[in-house]
C-alpha cells in the first residue's frame, strides 16, 4: 500500500486529537495538515501535550486550500460546520466527519433534534451495525464519504441490536441510561461542566427523549430489522475524563430465556474483532476500555421483570469517535479493518 496522507479539521479539539494520537500508530498513514479556528497559529503542543511526535507542528486556518490535496480527510469540527467544508473537497478526498450532520436519514429528525437544515446522508460509519442479514461495513468498502455515529449511539445500539435483530425483545420497550464522561462534550467551557459543581455530582442531561442520539439510535435499530422502535434515553455525567457505561434494559419477548439471549449474542459478536462478550458473570468498566477500540459487554435475564439487561462499556474517544473513524477509514481504503486500531485498554 503507498502511503495515505491525511489532514485533520479541528485538530486542537479532543475529537482530532484522539484521531492523531491512533494515526502516530497507523502504519501506511502520513499526517498532512492540521487545522482549527480561534487556535490556528499556534502549536498543536499546547493543546495535546501529549502527543509529543506532532507538537511542534502548527495549526492552519480550515479552509479548502489547506485541507485538499490528501488522501483523508478527518472533521472534527462542531455540528453544522461539516457541509460547506465537505462540499468544497473533490470526490477523490475520503471525508470522515466525526459530527453529527450527515449520520441522520430524516431531514425532520434532523431539524427537530439539531434545527437548521439537513445537509445530507452519508455512509453510516458503524461497521458492526446489523443490517437485514449483513452488517454496515459491507456497505463501507470504496466509499469517498462517512458519517461517524455518535458515543452514546454506539454504546446503546451495540448493546442492544442483537436483541433486536434476532427478535428477542419488544423494539418498543427499549429503555437505555448511561454514565459518561466529560470529555464527551469537547473541550469548549461550558456551564454544566464547571469543575467545581461537577466534580464529586453526577447530573442527568438530555432528560425526557430530548437528547440528539434518540434519533440515530431509532434508526439503527429499525436498520436491523426492527419494525416499531422507541427508545427511551437518559444519560449522566459523571466525574470521569473518558468513557460511557451504558445499561439498556428491554422486555423479553413470549419465552425468550437467557440461553436463546446469550446464543444471539454471541453468533452476532464471536467474529466480530472489537466487540466483546465478557465471559459469564463479569461486567464491563469503562477503564478496561480507555485507550483501545474495544466495546465490552454482558447481559442478564431479569426474570421477575422479563427484561434483558445489557451493559455495555467503551471510550466515547476511541471506539465511540476516532477509533471507529479509523476503522470505516480502513474499510473504505481496503486496508485490513483493524489495521492500526488496538484491543488493549489502560487499567487501573
Ligand atoms: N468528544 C467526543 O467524545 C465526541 C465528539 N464527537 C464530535 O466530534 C466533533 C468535535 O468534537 P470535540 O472534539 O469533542 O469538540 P472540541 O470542542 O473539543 O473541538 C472542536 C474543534 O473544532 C474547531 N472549530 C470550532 N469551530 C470551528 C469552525 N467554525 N471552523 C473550523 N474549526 C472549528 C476547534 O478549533 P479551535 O481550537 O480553534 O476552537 C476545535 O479544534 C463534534 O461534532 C462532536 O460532536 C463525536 C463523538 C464523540
Ligand atoms: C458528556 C457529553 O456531553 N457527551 C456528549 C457526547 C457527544 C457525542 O457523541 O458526539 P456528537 O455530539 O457528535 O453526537 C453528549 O451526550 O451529547
Amino acid at each position: 500500500m503507498t502511503t495515505i496522507t491525511v489532514a485533520v479539521a479541528g485538530a486542537s479539539g479532543y475529537a482530532g486529537g484522539e484521531v492523531l494520537r491512533l494515526l502516530l500508530s497507523h502504519p501506511d498513514v502520513e499526517i498532512g495538515a492540521l487545522t482549527a479556528a480561534s487556535s490556528a497559529g499556534t502549536a498543536l503542543g499546547a493543546h495535546h501535550p501529549h502527543l509529543v511526535p506532532l507538537a511542534d507542528r502548527v495549526l492552519q486556518p480550515t479552509t479548502t486550500e489547506t485541507l485538499s490535496g490528501h488522501d483523508v480527510v478527518f472533521l472534527g469540527l462542531p455540528h453544522g460546520e461539516s457541509g460547506a467544508v465537505a462540499a468544497q473537497l473533490g470526490d477523490d478526498a475520503l471525508v470522515i466527519d466525526l459530527g453529527a450532520d450527515f449520520r441522520l436519514e430524516s431531514a425532520d429528525d434532523w431539524t427537530e433534534f439539531y434545527g437548521g437544515e439537513h445537509a445530507g446522508t452519508w455512509p453510516y460509519g458503524m461497521p458492526e451495525l446489523i443490517v437485514g442479514a449483513g452488517r454496515q461495513r459491507d456497505a463501507l468498502a470504496g466509499v469517498n464519504r462517512v458519517a461517524v455515529p455518535g458515543c452514546n449511539v454506539t454504546a446503546v445500539t451495540l448493546g442492544i441490536q442483537p436483541a433486536v435483530a434476532a427478535g428477542l425483545v419488544e423494539a418498543t420497550d427499549v429503555v437505555a441510561v448511561l454514565a459518561n464522561g466529560y470529555s464527551g462534550a469537547g473541550k469548549a467551557p461550558k456551564a454544566h461542566l464547571i469543575a467545581s459543581e461537577a466534580l464529586g455530582a453526577a447530573s442527568p442531561y438530555g432528560v425526557g427523549g430530548t437528547h440528539r442520539h434518540v434519533p440515530e439510535i431509532m434508526q439503527n435499530l429499525r436498520r436491523a430489522g426492527a419494525g416499531e422502535v422507541a427508545v427511551s434515553f437518559t444519560p449522566t455525567l459523571v466525574p470521569m475524563a473518558r468513557g460511557i457505561l451504558a445499561t439498556t434494559t428491554a422486555r423479553l419477548a413470549g419465552g425468550v430465556d437467557v440461553a436463546a439471549v446469550r446464543a444471539a449474542y454471541e453468533a452476532a459478536y464471536d467474529d466480530e474483532p472489537f466487540i466483546h462478550l465478557l465471559p459469564e458473570g463479569q461486567w464491563p468498566t469503562t477503564a478496561a476500555t480507555l485507550g483501545a477500540n474495544t466495546a465490552q459487554l454482558q447481559l442478564a435475564v431479569d426474570e421477575r421483570a422479563r427484561r434483558l439487561v445489557v451493559v455495555s462499556a467503551i471510550d466515547n474517544l476511541v471506539k465511540g469517535t476516532a477509533g471507529g473513524a479509523i476503522q470505516s477509514m480502513n474499510l473504505a481504503l481496503g486496508l485490513a479493518e483493524t489495521t492500526g486500531l488496538s484491543t488493549i485498554g489502560l487499567a487501573p
